[in-house]
């Protein structure tokens, strides 16, 4: 079978740590014992590889649909207890916390299941299928008790010592303009993809857009009050799912988010714009569209007077990579400053670049735990969770259930702005057969 984008990536993890020599962290009494729902690709980017290097981490049962699949995951990744079923792995007493990498529309059921037998629960990104899911996991009366298990939604750039560099730069108040900007070329996920199935929560929105989406929401910290325009591009193995998405925002402060994800992207070409050798290669898959994912976040000029002279400052910081820091990512602040005569002449015009990079917590954030130049957002993740489930106060990254049910509540509202249907809920939950 040929190798997925996934597996590439879980390679270049597994070569990283060869090379790195970085030895297993031999772990602690109490460490926790995390059981993985599904042989899922993801899994080894996301719980595995970062599991090794945290002390209070065991990966200790995995349970898959196929038997024998389960079993070739569990040799290949070294887990020592394979279960026959989900339902016998989120009940195995010998486990603390399941993760949940299942396609979106099974999260639902799942993570309520494995919370209900009290485990704590980490769920891939999106969280759900849509508001209505959120909001019954979310506010459950089994997250309300003073023992209550962990939750969380598993959108790992948010724990990144680079994105709250990058949030640090500016007032979200000042935001005039955010543009959140994802694409992956064409052909790398097949066209049968969980990605592109509706009755599995598919949807280039729900898997790529949730980083744009969460990231204008993280910019503007604030919720969009209007759902300006959204337009979709379907997916050509199932029409209710994207497979490109553009969508335009409005927030509170006067400011416009806008947003562009892309599973399928194609060398465009368009006479007189772009590079003429587009011509040569176009509808190729586009290996170099908006790659790395970046962002730009344009604020409001400021205004000021220097010796008799009116200065405008203007401000753009572009954050390349803000999906996977830790391979690389660079923070540019852009500043353009324009000086003005009493008769508002311009004098003199000065432009500036200042670069920034954070693979560790700087100065006084992170609390207790600095992390380590190679730590991938995945394991600042795990950190987090292992800190938030032994009640420490860890590095104050966090997403909370509520911010979970704001997004899929964004995310309904674009696609019912792009004239698409939303996700559909989980029967355990409509009551549907
Ligand atoms: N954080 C991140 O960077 C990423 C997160 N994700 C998220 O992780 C989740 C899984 O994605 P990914 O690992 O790429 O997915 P996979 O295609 O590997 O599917 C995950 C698992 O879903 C299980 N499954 C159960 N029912 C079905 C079904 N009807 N069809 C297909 N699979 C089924 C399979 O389990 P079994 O082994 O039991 O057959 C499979 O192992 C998604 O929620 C996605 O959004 C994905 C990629 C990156
Ligand atoms: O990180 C990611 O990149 C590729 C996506 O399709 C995936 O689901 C996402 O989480």
């Amino acid at each position: 079978m040929a190798m997925t984008v996934m597996d590439w990536l879980n390679l270049i993890g597994e070569w990283s740590e060869k090379l790195a020599r970085r030895p297993n962290d031999v772990k602690k009494d109490g460490a926790l014992r995390f059981g993985i729902l599904g042989a899922a690709q993801i899994a080894p980017q996301a719980l595995i590889i970062p599991a090794r290097s945290h002390a209070e981490v065991i990966v200790a049962a995995v349970a898959a649909r196929d038997k024998r699949r389960a079993h070739a995951f569990a040799k290949k990744y070294n887990i020592p207890i394979v279960h026959d079923t989900y339902d016998e792995l989120i009940n195995d007493p010998a486990l603390d916390c399941i993760y949940v990498p299942l396609p979106v529309a099974m999260h639902y059921e799942w993570a309520l299941k494995a919370l209900q037998a009290g485990k704590h629960v980490l769920l891939e990104k999106p969280s759900v299928s849509n508001a209505e899911e959120a909001r019954a996991l979310f506010e459950h009366p089994v997250l309300q008790s003073p023992n209550a298990p962990v939750l969380l939604e598993a959108r790992h750039y948010q724990f990144h010592p680079a994105w709250h560099t990058f949030l640090s730069l500016f007032d979200p108040a000042d935001v005039e303009e955010a543009n959140v900007r994802t694409a992956i070329a064409a052909g790398l996920f097949p066209a049968d993809d969980i990605r592109f199935k509706y009755e599995l929560g598919g949807g280039t929105l729900m898997d790529l857009g949730t980083y744009n989406l969460s990231a204008l929401r993280g910019i503007f910290g604030a919720e969009p009050t209007s759902f300006v325009s959204a337009s979709p591009q379907p997916s050509s193995n199932d029409e209710r799912c994207d497979i490109a998405m553009e969508a335009t925002y409005d927030f509170p402060n006067g400011g416009v988010g806008k947003l562009s994800c892309n599973l399928g992207a194609r060398v465009k070409y368009e006479k007189g714009k772009g590079s003429w050798w587009a011509w040569l290669f176009q509808d190729w898959p586009d290996v170099v569209a908006d790659m790395p994912p970046w962002l730009t976040v344009k604020l409001r000029e400021m205004h000021g007077v220097e010796e008799d002279m009116a200065v405008t400052t203007q401000k753009t910081i572009v954050m390349n990579n803000f999906m996977g820091p830790h391979m690389w990512h660079r923070i540019d602040i852009n500043t353009t400053t324009t000086y003005r005569s009493p008769n508002n002449t311009i004098i003199k015009t000065e432009t500036s670049t200042e670069s920034k990079k954070a693979y560790v917590w700087p100065g006084s954030q992170g609390g207790d735990t600095k992390g380590e130049d190679w730590w991938t957002t995945y394991r600042y993740m795990l950190e987090g969770f292992v800190d938030r489930v032994k009640g420490r106060k860890g590095s104050g990254a966090w997403v909370e259930g509520d911010d979970s049910i704001k997004q899929m509540a964004a995310i309904d509202e674009t696609y019912r702005k792009a004239g698409m249907v939303v996700r559909p809920t989980n029967k355990v939950l409509s009551g549907a057969n």
